[in-house]
């Protein structure tokens, strides 16, 4: 388990991470999603004691990050891709690393095993591709048969192969009973790997839930509808108490009713239909909405953004769609 209370980061004037408490529990894949400069890895370096809080405290099972013996033991983390000495073989890399940590040396083979890079484990690691270093990273993680696994974009610049291979290899750890809590700014990876979301901008809280609550309350349905006959199957539709909205293309877009109620509608007054479709508000539109003020850096204009609404704030019916 790794608890946060009132984590807060400073650099300077920089606030990077903004009173941040939530627990991150065993036996589940919990996501860490949050747009570029959130506050993520800052958050991540805090748990490994590789960044000291300004205020607020953060445990691992209870205990401080320095107070743990042999911490590999305890946490395993990838937090950035080649982060080794590329003249090292990968199987010297991580013999080090178990020699130093009071590890067995004969996990070393295993966790190259886990991780698929037995084939290439005498091989210096400077001529590694980036997915072959992310296996690696992820098998110093593995090390030392750790409770608590932490992933800071692991999924980064990796093909659909080892995409796949990254979302099993979480879902078997979560499923062993162990603690896995893995950073993202994809809400579409997170909405295939993870069971539980914690979503930060700005180095808030924006949102701590299921990703089954996430998912109800985001990805309600609505009806696609285009006629030639547009404003008499608009009025019908008021008169049946629906107030649908103008999609901008001439399509009307219908929540509030099904697409057979509509057909049935336009069927029983002749109206023509071109088209009527259920659509799937997306998941990755959802989590812009909810982390839109939030974003540090906007494209459009040179604005200084709104502070983030509350966490609670944020799941108003609103701002699946205006
Ligand atoms: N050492 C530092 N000195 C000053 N500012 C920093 C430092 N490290 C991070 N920051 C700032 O803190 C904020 C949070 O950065 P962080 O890297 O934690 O975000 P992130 O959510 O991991 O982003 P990304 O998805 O881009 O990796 C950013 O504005 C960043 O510029």
């Amino acid at each position: 388990m790794i608890e946060l209370s009132g984590l807060t980061k400073r650099y300077g004037e920089k606030v990077a991470v903004n009173n941040l408490s939530f627990t991150v529990r065993p036996g589940i894949v919990t996501g860490f999603l949050g747009p570029n400069g959130a506050g993520k890895s800052t958050t991540m370096r805090m748990v490994l004691g590789l960044d000291h809080p300004t205020a607020g405290d953060v445990r691992i099972d209870g205990r401080h990050y320095q107070e743990l013996k042999d911490p590999l033991t305890y946490i395993g983390a990838l937090l950035e891709a080649k982060a080794w000495h590329g003249g090292r073989s990968a199987y010297n890399h991580l013999l080090c690393l178990a020699q130093s940590n009071g590890i067995p040396d004969a996990r070393v083979r295993e966790v190259l095993e886990t991780v698929g890079l037995t084939a290439v484990a005498r091989k210096k690691t400077k001529g590694f591709s980036m997915g072959m270093g992310q296996r690696l990273g992820i098998a110093a993680a593995l090390l030392g048969d750790p409770r608590i696994l932490m992933f800071d974009e692991p999924v980064n610049g990796l093909d659909p192969e080892g995409i796949h291979w990254i979302r099993n290899l979480m879902k078997s750890l979560a499923a062993q009973g162990r603690t896995v809590f893995v950073s993202s700014h994809l809400m579409s990876e997170m909405a295939l790997t993870a069971d539980h979301l914690v979503v930060i901008g700005q180095g808030r809280l924006l949102a701590d839930t299921s990703m089954a609550d996430f998912i109800a309350r985001n990805s309600r349905a609505y009806v696609r509808v285009r006629s030639p006959q547009r404003e008499r199957l608009l009025d019908l539709l008021h008169a049946e108490g629906v107030t649908p909205v103008e999609a901008g293309d001439g399509a009307l877009e219908v929540d509030g009713a099904t697409s057979e109620r509509i057909g049935e509608l336009a069927a029983r007054h002749q109206i023509v239909l071109h088209e009527l479709s259920t659509q799937q508000a997306s998941l990755e539109e959802a989590f812009m909405q909810l982390t839109a003020e939030s974003v540090e850096y906007h494209a459009h204009t040179g604005q200084a953004p709104a502070p983030p609404p509350e966490p609670q704030q944020a799941w108003g019916e609103g701002w699946r769609r205006n």
